[in-house]
C-alpha cells in the first residue's frame, strides 16, 4: 500500500476534459492511463462547478482505488474536504494560503503547491505541503495563462529544484514524450533531482492514453534508475566517483584508436549534421573520410525517421534560419529520446543577439552531449567579457583560464565541453584533457571547426556503439548510453583525427596553401590509422 503522504511521484496525471480526443470517454481515458503506469492523479476540471466536480472526483476515486493510486483535487478545498481523507489537494501560489490549507486539511492529506521561483521553492519546503509542482518547464497548450516569461526552461528549473534541497518535486508544463528526457536530465542537479513529471495533454489528448502513459513511464524510470545506479553523485557532469583518478592518457588515446578501427571495419554510423551552407560539403567529406556516413538534413519532418537510425547528431548554427531552427528542435528531441549523442557548435554566438537566442533555445530543448567552440564562442556562452566576438571565424581569442572555463561550463551544462584553438581543451566537468596537435593551416580555411564538430560526433557515435550490450556505469546525469571515459575517448578521436591529419597534410610536398591543404587533409583523414594516433598524439591530462 502506498504511503498516503509519500506517494510515487514518477508519473503524475493532471486531468482536463477539454483536451480529450473526440469520442473518448473521460473515465475510459483515466483507466487506460492508470493501466499504462500513471502513479498519481490530480482532478483539474476548471469548468466544472462544485457539484459536478464532486461527482467526477467520486467516480475517478473508484478507478484510482482499483490501481491503488492516490488522487488529488486541484484548487478546491471544499470539494477535497467533502471526499475521504485519502484524497489530497493541489494549490497554486495565488490560490489558498498553503499553511491555512494544511490546517484545514489536517496532517494526513497529501498537499501539493505550485512553485515557479527560487524564493517560492525555499518557502515551500517549510510550508506544510508534501511536494512542489515546478514549472512551467516549457510552454504549454493547456494553460493559456503561461506566457513566455513564465516558461522556466530546464536550466532555470534546475535552480528551483536545487533551492528545494531535496523536497519532493514534479516537473510540469509542456512535458511530453519529446521533452521529458531533456526536462528531467536538464533539471537534475548534482545533488537533487525531480521525483517525476506531471503531464496533461501528453496523455489526455491521446487516443491511446495507455500507450502514451507507458512511453512516459519508461522515460522517467530510465532517468530514475540512471540516477540511482550512479555512484555517489558529486559536482561533475557525469557524477563519477574516485575511479577517475585512474584515468590514463595512454588508454584514452588507445581507446580512440579502437574506435577508429571499429569504424574502418564495421558498418558506418549515420551522422546527421544540421550545419551551415558554408561548411556542409567539407563536413560531409570529413565524415566519409572517417568511415562514417553523412546526412546533411535539417528537415523537421524527417527527424523521427532519421532519429531511429542515426549514430549521432551535430547542431551547428553557422547560417541558421527558421527552417533549421525548427529542424534542430525536432532532431535534438529525437536524439535525446533515442539516447544518441548531440554535438552543439554555437558558431559566432557572441556576434549577435539572434545567435545567442538560437543557442539558448537549443540548450533549453535539447540535452547536449558535447558543446564545442572557440574562445570567443565559449566565452560568450559562459558570460565572460574578456573575449570579444566579431564574426564566425574568430578563433584568435585568448583566455586567462581555459581550464577553468571548460570545467565550469561542463558542470553548468552537464555535458562535455571542447574549447578549440592552438591547444584544444576537453572536459567532462571533472577532468581536463589538452591536445596540442594541429597546424596553423586549419585556421586558414573556413569550416575547419565545423568539420571538427562532425569528427567529434563520429567518435561519440563510435563510443556508444562500443558500449552497446554492456552495463553503463556512472552515467547518472547523462542521457547517452556510453561509458563516461568512452565519451571522452570518442571526443578525443575527433580531435586527434583532424589535428594529426592537418599536420600530415601540411607536411606534404604538394601542399602550397589553403586550397591544396583541404584536399590533402581529406586524404590524410581517410588514411588515418590507430597507430598514427598512438605515435603522434600530444595529449595531456591536466
Ligand atoms: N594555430 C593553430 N595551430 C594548431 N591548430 C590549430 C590552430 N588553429 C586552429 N587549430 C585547430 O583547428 C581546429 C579548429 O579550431 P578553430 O578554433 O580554428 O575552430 P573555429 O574557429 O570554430 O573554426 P571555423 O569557424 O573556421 O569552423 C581545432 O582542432 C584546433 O586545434
Ligand atoms: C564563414 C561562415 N559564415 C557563417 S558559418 C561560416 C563557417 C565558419 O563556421
Amino acid at each position: 500500500m502506498t504511503k498516503l503522504n509519500a506517494p510515487d511521484y514518477s508519473l503524475y496525471l493532471v486531468t482536463s476534459r477539454e483536451l480529450l480526443p473526440p469520442g473518448v470517454d473521460f473515465y475510459d481515458s483515466l483507466r487506460a492511463s492508470l493501466k499504462g503506469g500513471v502513479t498519481l492523479v490530480q482532478i483539474r476540471e476548471k469548468h466544472a462547478d462544485n457539484g459536478e466536480l464532486l461527482e467526477i472526483a467520486e467516480k475517478s476515486l473508484k478507478i484510482c482505488d482499483e490501481f491503488n493510486v492516490p488522487m488529488l483535487i486541484n484548487d478546491n478545498l471544499a470539494v477535497a474536504l467533502a471526499l475521504p481523507e485519502r484524497v489530497g489537494l493541489h494549490i497554486g501560489q495565488e490560490d489558498f494560503p498553503v499553511a491555512k490549507a494544511r490546517a484545514l486539511l489536517g496532517p494526513k492529506r497529501l498537499l501539493g503547491i505550485s512553485v515557479h521561483t527560487v524564493e517560492q521553492a525555499a518557502a515551500a519546503r517549510t510550508s506544510g505541503a508534501n511536494y512542489a509542482g515546478v514549472g512551467a518547464v516549457y510552454g504549454t497548450l493547456s494553460k493559456a495563462n503561461v506566457t513566455e516569461d513564465k516558461v522556466l526552461g530546464p536550466r532555470r528549473t534546475a535552480h528551483v529544484i536545487e533551492a528545494l534541497q531535496g523536497f519532493p518535486s514534479v516537473l510540469i508544463g509542456g512535458i511530453n514524450q519529446r521533452t521529458a528526457a531533456r526536462a528531467l536530465f536538464g533539471a537534475a542537479g548534482p545533488e537533487h533531482a525531480p521525483a517525476g513529471i506531471a503531464v496533461i495533454s501528453a496523455i489526455v489528448a491521446r487516443q491511446d492514453a495507455q500507450e502514451a502513459a507507458r512511453e512516459l513511464k519508461s522515460m522517467v524510470n530510465a532517468f530514475l534508475s540512471a540516477r540511482s545506479s550512479a555512484q555517489k553523485p558529486i559536482a561533475s557532469a557525469f557524477g563519477l566517483g574516485a575511479s577517475r583518478s585512474q584515468l590514463k592518457v595512454e588508454s584514452l588515446v588507445s581507446r580512440s584508436g579502437e574506435f577508429l578501427r571499429a569504424l574502418r571495419e564495421g558498418s558506418p554510423p549515420l551522422i546527421q549534421t544540421l550545419t551551415s551552407h558554408v561548411s556542409s560539403t567539407l563536413s560531409a567529406n570529413v565524415t566519409l573520410a572517417l568511415s562514417a556516413s553523412p546526412i546533411m538534413s535539417h528537415q523537421d519532418a524527417e527527424a523521427d525517421d532519421l532519429g531511429n537510425v542515426t549514430g549521432a547528431v551535430v547542431l551547428n548554427i553557422g547560417t541558421i534560419g527558421e527552417e533549421a531552427r525548427r529542424g534542430m528542435r525536432a532532431v535534438g528531441s529525437a536524439a535525446n529520446r533515442g539516447g544518441k549523442p548531440v554535438v552543439l557548435d554555437p558558431v559566432g554566438v557572441g556576434a549577435s543577439a539572434f545567435r545567442r537566442q538560437a543557442v539558448n533555445e537549443i540548450m533549453d530543448h535539447t540535452q547536449i552531449t558535447l558543446l564545442k567552440g572557440n574562445a570567443a564562442e565559449l566565452g560568450a556562452i559562459a558570460g565572460l567579457t574578456e573575449v570579444q566576438s566579431r564574426g564566425v571565424d574568430s578563433g584568435s581569442g585568448t583566455l586567462r583560464d581555459a581550464r577553468g572555463l571548460v570545467l565550469s561550463l561542463a558542470r553548468r551544462e552537464r555535458c562535455l565541453v571542447l574549447l578549440t584553438g592552438k591547444t584544444d581543451y576537453l572536459s567532462d566537468g571533472e577532468v581536463v584533457i589538452t591536445c596540442s596537435n594541429g597546424h596553423a593551416l586549419l585556421g586558414a580555411i573556413t569550416g575547419s571547426g565545423c568539420a571538427l564538430g562532425v569528427a567529434v560526433a563520429t567518435g561519440l557515435a563510435a563510443a556508444c556503439l562500443a558500449s552497446q550490450g554492456s552495463e553503463v556505469k556512472g552515467a547518472g546525469s547523462s542521457i547517452v548510453k556510453a561509458q563516461p571515459d568512452d565519451l571522452l575517448a570518442g571526443a578525443l578521436f575527433g580531435i586527434l583525427s583532424m589535428t594529426i591529419a592537418s599536420e600530415l597534410a601540411a607536411a606534404r610536398p604538394e601542399v602550397r596553401g589553403p586550397g591544396t591543404f583541404i584536399a590533402a587533409l581529406l586524404d590524410e583523414l581517410s588514411l588515418m590509422t590507430p597507430e598514427t594516433f598512438a605515435q603522434r598524439a600530444k595529449v595531456a591530462l591536466e
